[in-house]
């Protein structure tokens, strides 16, 4: 049934993209709900449907068979609402303009007043913790920063639902460490819903509520898998033993749903 109270709501969710080559299956039968308030995970190999299922809750792609709701609403009505925020794998920044101006575009372009702009993107760098580079261009930053001004823009929007593919899978791991504990912090803070794709099986634990588990041919979700580690979690978690166990139930579900045996014809 769908669940029109949920944020996210899918249900037999189906979608195949017609190519010269013929049908690519990118989502087949995907059933999920993601409540208020979550922090959930898409961890799966390359082409399992993680980025597809997260351009379809943003409708930049229509499901072919099932249902999907945002708020209640259909993805377009909820995209019309400015519903969420989007993050994308690459900071996609604007080089010619500085942070402070990259920040206010989308708020420029609805038709916000100057001083809503301006104070908007005062406490989005706040949250993100780059007050005092408002006058910086991108190239004057670094990875980490810029990927942190990026998140910065989808929260501009001040939507209650942010989703993020893979944003810190180009930076190194202390970068990446840090810019996860800050991000767990910024969630708590400003209880917003997030989707977070990532290859990576110790940030989908460090980070989430709920883990899905996908795999590809056709995109699938394996396994969800339900966190019961405390909303805190310093980084030193992740060598304890009820994190560990719920790293393994992913690893599990990753190499259930992987055929080697195919990959390597
Ligand atoms: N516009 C499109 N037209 C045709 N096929 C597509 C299109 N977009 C995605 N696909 C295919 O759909 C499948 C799922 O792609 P998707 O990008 O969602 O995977 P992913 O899990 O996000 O992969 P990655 O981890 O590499 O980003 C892949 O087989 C991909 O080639």
């Amino acid at each position: 049934m769908i669940d029109l109270t949920a944020v996210v709501s899918a249900q037999n969710l189906g979608l195949t993209f017609k190519t010269n080559d013929g049908d690519v299956v990118a989502l087949s039968d995907v059933n999920l709900t993601i409540d208020k308030g979550e922090f959930v995970s898409f961890i799966g190999p390359s082409g399992c449907g993680k980025t597809t299922f997260l351009r379809t809750i943003a409708d930049l792609e229509q499901p072919t068979s099932g249902t999907l709701t945002i708020n209640g609403q259909s993805p377009e009505n909820a995209r019309k609402d400015r519903a969420y925020g989007y993050v994308f794998q690459a900071p996609a920044l604007y080089p010619w303009r500085t942070i402070e101006k990259n920040i206010a575009l989308p708020l420029e372009i609805m038709g916000h007043s100057k001083s809503q702009q301006a104070e908007r993107v005062k406490r989005t760098m706040d949250l993100v913790n780059l007050s005092g580079f408002e006058k910086k261009y991108p190239w004057q930053l670094s990875g980490g920063m810029q990927q942190r001004a990026s998140i910065a823009r989808a929260l501009a929007f001040d939507a209650d639902l942010l989703l993020m593919d893979e944003p810190f899978g180009a930076l190194d791991e202390i970068v990446r460490d840090h810019l996860n504990s800050e991000l767990l912090k910024l969630w708590d803070r400003t209880k917003k819903t997030i989707c977070f794709v990532t290859h990576s099986i110790p940030e989908a634990v460090f980070l989430s509520t709920k883990i899905v588990v996908m795999s590809p041919r056709p995109g699938r979700v394996t396994d969800i898998i339900e966190s019961n580690l405390p909303r805190e979690r310093p980084l030193d978690i992740r060598e304890t033993p009820e994190f560990l166990a719920i790293a393994a139930r992913v690893r599990d579900g990753l190499r259930a749903g992987h055929s080697y045996d195919e990959d390597h014809i």
